[in-house]
């Protein structure tokens, strides 16, 4: 499976993590919707929730922009739009906070769930903070790595939300 991320460039690139992530050839970065490969469509939006029957695909796309402009209406692109499940940032900006995740931590999550880990630590271990994602997130990670389908992985979410 490879990465791409429609990157609208926005936000500040000294701090992007998918600009980090085109430097050391682990993610493509493009420009229109167009460019962008079909796949499996990071959208904290959508309706369905990411879970392991995802794995098939050949693209795992993600959309570097700033939260400030990552409205429904941002997420034009093709593809099959996965929302993630409950899990809380390590990223500087907005660590403990549930559901805000850097673009790194959102593949990394993704490539766990698909039962990718050692791809996500590869991924992570680009930034400083990247191993503390895994950690605080280690328990529900496995978990929804260990489910069949979205139905599954919402059921658990719903542990963590009740927790909050
Ligand atoms: C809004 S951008 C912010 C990126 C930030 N500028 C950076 O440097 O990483 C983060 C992207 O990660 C993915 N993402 C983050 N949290 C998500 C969630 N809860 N569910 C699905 N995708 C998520 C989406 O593709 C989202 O557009």
């Amino acid at each position: 499976m490879d990465l791409h991320v429609r990157y609208e460039g926005d936000d500040d690139p000294k701090k992007c993590t998918a600009k980090k992530l085109e430097r050391f050839d682990m993610a493509v970065l493009h420009g229109s919707d167009r460019e962008t490969p079909y796949g499996v469509v990071l959208n904290p939006h959508a309706d369905r929730a990411l879970s392991p029957a995802d794995a098939d695909t050949s693209a795992l796309v993600a959309l570097d922009c700033s939260w400030e402009s990552a409205g429904e209406a941002m997420f034009s692109l093709p593809g099959e739009h996965r929302a993630l499940p409950y899990l809380v940032a390590a990223n500087p900006v907005n660590f403990g906070h549930p559901m805000q995740l850097t673009t790194v931590e959102a593949i990394a999550a993704a490539l766990c769930i698909f039962g990718e880990k050692t791809r996500a630590e590869d991924v992570l271990s680009k930034f400083n903070w990247g191993h503390t994602f895994l950690e605080l997130n280690e328990e529900p990670l496995r978990r929804y790595s260990e489910c069949a389908d979205s139905t599954e992985v919402v059921e658990i979410q719903r542990e963590y939300l009740e927790r909050e």
